[in-house]
């Protein structure tokens, strides 16, 4: 087996200098990538062509030294399967329907083979990717996203889902169990057609106070973690709870997941004092400061670095790039990764 130094990294190896790849590294910020999307109609189509998304999913690996790829998919693929119709709506984002603040998920009827390209989109990945490139595959955390299946879209504060999970909370429990059925599935599946770890998004744990975090984020993911292990024990779990500040540390060490993303409002020399030690850790560059370029990009690269010099580090962004991020400033990023 050729060696991956971000899937030995996952297992709790230190690696100087640390692998790095991006959140959102497949997307609008590549020419080639608004091109293959101008040609092939949308988003969704080109998430549910295995062929295009392969393509998709290669191409920044092509320009870049990253030593991960992602799967070009969506975490909303699992509400779809769930028998929510999904569509994105131009410069609007995504829109689900029925939203579940009317109807019931048991009103729903499912449709798994909605999953089925995706695996497809593995398979081809898998067979092209260079022997020491990590494949993540990954998952919305059902919170998040069952905060876009009751809202039927992104909402600023999460409000309906937030309600929702106090005023029915055995309604809001079992949707959440749904979908994590689904999600242990799903990960299990994109791990059998060969991705080498997963990432669980949770994009909104942050909008949770302390209770509901407990009960939402940390005992769903743990359940996840501990199905997805009991399936495939060697596969890493990185959870990345967007904005769950302080939250963070219980989550390291009560989830169960294998390593943690930070986002970019953590600060990394308090995570590496607060997480449990060896624990490998992911992150944290602000992707505006990438956006921004210049000195104060590589005196942030420099800053995280050297902050998590002492546990398994995998460099990334905070969040996902920004879409008029230029090429040269993600050029620069890398060197100055590569060259610490
Ligand atoms: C909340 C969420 C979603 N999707 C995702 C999250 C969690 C992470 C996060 O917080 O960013 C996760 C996601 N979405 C996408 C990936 C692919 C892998 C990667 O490169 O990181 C991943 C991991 C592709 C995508 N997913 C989407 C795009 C943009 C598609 C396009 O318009 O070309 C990409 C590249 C669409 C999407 N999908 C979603 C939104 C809010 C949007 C933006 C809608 C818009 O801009 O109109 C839901």
């Amino acid at each position: 087996m050729a060696d991956k130094p971000l899937l030995a990294v996952l297992r709790g190896e230190r690696r100087d200098p640390p692998p790095v790849w991006m959140m959102r590294q497949a997307g609008r910020y590549l020419p080639e990538y608004r091109a293959l999307r101008a040609e092939k109609g949308g988003f969704l189509d080109m998430a549910y062509d295995p062929e295009a998304a392969a393509e998709i999913t290669m191409q920044p690996l092509r320009r870049f030294a990253f030593d991960g790829a992602i799967l070009f998919s969506d975490i909303l693929i699992v509400p779809h399967a769930l028998g929510q119709e999904l569509s994105f709506v131009a410069g609007e984002g995504p829109r689900l329907a029925p939203p579940l603040s009317d109807a019931s998920l048991e009103g729903l009827q499912p449709v798994m083979e909605r999953l089925e390209p995706i695996y497809g989109t593995v398979a081809r990945v898998k067979a092209q990717l260079a022997p020491e490139t990590s494949f993540l595959g990954f998952a919305g955390s059902p919170w998040t996203v069952a905060t876009y299946m009751v809202a039927g879209q992104g909402s600023r504060d999460q409000a309906e889902a937030r309600t929702m999970a106090y005023r029915e909370p055995e309604r809001f429990g079992a949707m959440i169990e749904r979908i994590e059925q689904v999600t242990i599935e799903y990960l299990g599946g994109q791990i059998e057609a060969g991705v080498d770890a997963v990432q669980l998004f949770d994009s909104w744990s942050g909008s949770l106070s302390p209770e509901e975090f407990d009960r939402w984020v940390i005992a769903p993911t743990q359940r996840i973690a501990a199905a997805v292990k009991a399936r495939h024990p060697d596969t890493p779990v990185i959870g990345f709870p967007k904005g769950a500040g302080a939250k963070l540390a219980r989550y390291a060490s009560e989830t169960g997941v294998d390593a943690v993303g930070l986002d970019e409002t953590v600060d990394p020399e308090w995570a590496h004092q607060a997480l449990p030690a060896g624990m490998p850790v992911q992150g944290n560059l602000d992707p505006m400061a990438l956006l921004a370029g210049g000195d104060r990009l590589d005196q942030a690269v420099d800053r995280i670095i050297a902050a998590l010099k002492d546990r398994p580090h995998i460099f990334n962004l905070g969040h996902g790039i920004d879409r008029t991020t230029p090429i040269e400033h993600v050029e620069r990023m890398l060197a100055r990764v590569k060259g610490a």
